[in-house]
């Protein structure tokens, strides 16, 4: 389909309620403002580092728009290079191990990882109800489940949440570095947790709030991609490719036990023999 300027037009995405879950086997869940409401404490955390920093070079002031348009889901150092570029500032790369302190690519990821690590010890993590809702019935399902994410502190905060041990694979920004699997935008990852798990990515859901990962879960060939709106828009979601929309995840309650009913195997039908009465 074409948009008046012929530009494609995305398709319109359906009731969550409605949405064709027949062939999904596997789900492969964003973490951060997917399962647990960490994307904000990502985004305070980043807020911290910038504000400072692009004051003190007389940049344009960092917004909450800056994260969702350059840092929003992708890996920690792609996000600081990303938003340098924004401003036309050029930084040494620098190493891994730099001290917080130091003004490099990678002393400003590890800076922001420091701001990051206290507010998680500070204030905990409760997961959404609504995801932990949906975890419950697709695993009910018989369907199996992984997360997929840029953060290297992945565990940590699905440890925090109570969840570390529903998930046996977990695909996240450590695993992609150790692997060499390029980050969101780019579908590798959620393709990673799909082989392990066993399942072809047809069979799989991809679960996203950031314009990264919806963007990967389009790029890739997955069943299909349901966008949270948690502050990306919805009309943005729809346009990078999500399938379904939700603001929370409890919405697909019905579709998941609508498939569940379909698939499980009829009861037996009763007898019609009659007994022998003598
Ligand atoms: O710095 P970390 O914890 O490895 O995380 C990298 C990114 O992980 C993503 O999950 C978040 O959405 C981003 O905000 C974050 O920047």
């Amino acid at each position: 389909m074409t948009s008046p300027d012929n530009s494609p037009t995305p398709p319109t995405p359906v009731d969550p309620r409605d949405a064709d879950l027949s062939g999904i086997r596997g789900w492969l869940f964003d973490l951060d403002g997917v399962l647990t409401p960490t994307a904000v404490v990502h985004m305070h955390a980043w807020s911290r580092l910038f504000t400072p920093f692009l004051e003190a070079h007389g940049a344009k002031p960092y917004s909450d728009d800056d994260y969702f348009a350059y840092i929003d889901g992708k890996p920690r150092y792609d996000g600081v290079r990303s938003l340098l570029e924004s401003r036309g500032i050029r930084l040494e790369e620098g190493e891994v191990t730099d001290a917080p302190t130091a003004d490099t690519v990678h002393g400003l990821g590890n800076r922001k990882n420091d701001a990051f690590n206290a507010t998680l010890a500070e204030e905990g993590v409760t997961a959404y109800p609504g995801s932990v809702a949906l975890l419950d019935a697709v695993t009910r399902a018989g369907a199996a489940i992984a997360v997929v994410s840029s953060s290297k502190n992945a565990p940590a905060v699905l440890a925090a949440a109570g969840l570390a041990d529903r998930f046996e694979v977990v695909v996240d920004g450590a695993v992609a570095a150790r692997e060499g699997i390029p980050g969101k935008p780019e579908p590798d990852m959620f393709e990673r947790a799909a082989e392990l798990l066993g399942l072809p990515t047809e069979a799989c859901a991809v679960v996203e709030d950031a314009e990264s990962g919806v963007k990967a879960g389009a790029a890739g060939e997955f069943g299909i991609v349901v966008g949270v709106d948690r502050g990306v828009g919805r009309e943005a979601l729809e346009e990078l490719g999500a399938d379904v929309i939700v603001d929370d995840l409890d919405e697909l309650l019905p579709a998941v036990e609508r498939a569940a009913a379909a698939s499980a195997p009829e009861s037996p039908a009763p007898s019609t023999t009659r007994e022998d009465p003598s």
